[in-house]
């Protein structure tokens, strides 16, 4: 008889005692290993037990989800958000769990921006937005479809920012290895894995509209005299278009087996290596 017992506890679940832990299938117990955050601890094999897959998956519960309008969240979304908030810094987000160690983790108010960084910053992340444009406006996948004029996007109002710079005379950079690097990987990415793309396309429209907001004012004030972006304006209500893109999230994410959804959640890591590169040019 297979007899599975909680052997350890990652430390994001001793740090927080809302979490709870889904079973697998099958099984009344779920292992989670110390050394690995949850999101990536799929299809374990377990020393010591008769070899058997495990699918491990944790969710919180009672969390005030200050973010949504419907109360307490529900469905794939707060995965998705949980495994992004505990990629922060503690000094970047209130939820953040990690140490800050490079510039760009320390507080926003401890950063030093120029305004040559800036605009790397601006024509990286250009780049970024309108290959994601690209590839949701001819699809590889169906599910793509879904995510088509969500009002979230921001390629144009990034080329309007570049225009007003231009037209002030500041020189334009060319994009650089940041930006162009994670273009490439989302394209190949998107053709081949649409649940892993899926996961990059929330975290680089939501980022933005969460710390990215954060961080263009704290930048404004220092280098562009409070001036306000158009990439930080949307038109219609924000709270009501995030609201409308995490419903279309959940609904895409109905349809997926537990893999795919673990699949999608791993890749947040990987989303934040890529961004944190396009946020440091800032610095630069
Ligand atoms: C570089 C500095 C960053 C700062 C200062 C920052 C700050 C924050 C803060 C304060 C929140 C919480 C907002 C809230 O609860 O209302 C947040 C949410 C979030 N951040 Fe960041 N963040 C940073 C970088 C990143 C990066 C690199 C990514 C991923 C590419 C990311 C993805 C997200 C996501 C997906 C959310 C959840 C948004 C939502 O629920 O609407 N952030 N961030």
């Amino acid at each position: 008889m297979e007899s599975l017992t909680l052997i350890s506890q990652s430390r994001s679940l001793s740090i927080n005692p809302n979490l709870r832990i889904l079973s697998s299938p099958n099984i009344s117990s779920t292992f989670i290993p110390k050394d690995v955050p949850y999101f990536k601890t799929q299809f374990l094999k377990l020393p010591g037990i008769a070899t058997r897959n495990v699918i491990v998956s944790a969710a919180t519960t009672e969390k005030p989800w200050r973010r949504y309008t419907g109360g307490e969240a529900k469905g794939f979304v707060d995965e998705l958000r949980l495994a992004a908030m505990k990629l922060h810094t503690r000094q970047q987000a209130q939820e953040g769990e990690m140490e800050a160690k490079a510039p760009e983790e320390q507080r926003v108010e401890e950063w030093e921006p120029t305004l040559d960084g800036y605009l790397k910053f601006l024509v990286d992340i250009k780049v970024v937005y309108d290959t994601l444009e690209q590839i949701i406006e001819k699809p590889s996948f169906p599910s793509y479809g879904e995510f088509r004029n969500t009002g979230l996007e921001r390629s144009e109002k990034l080329a309007k920012d570049l225009k007003w710079f231009e037209e002030k005379g500041y020189g334009i950079p060319k994009a650089s290895s940041p930006g162009v690097a994670y273009a490439k990987y989302l394209e190949q990415l998107s053709e081949k894995d649409p649940q892993a793309f899926i996961c990059h396309f929330y975290n680089i429209y939501f980022a933005n509209t969460a710390g990215g907001r954060i961080i263009a004012k704290k930048v404004a004030e220092k280098i562009l005299d409070s001036r306000e972006l158009e990439f930080y304006k949307w038109d219609g209500e924000l709270s009501q278009l995030l609201q409308n893109v995490r419903d279309k999230l959940n609904k895409v994410a109905e349809n997926w087996s537990r893999e795919d959804k673990n699949r999608c959640l791993g890749e947040t890591e990987i989303s934040f290596k890529f961004y944190r590169e396009i946020v440091r040019l800032m610095l630069s």
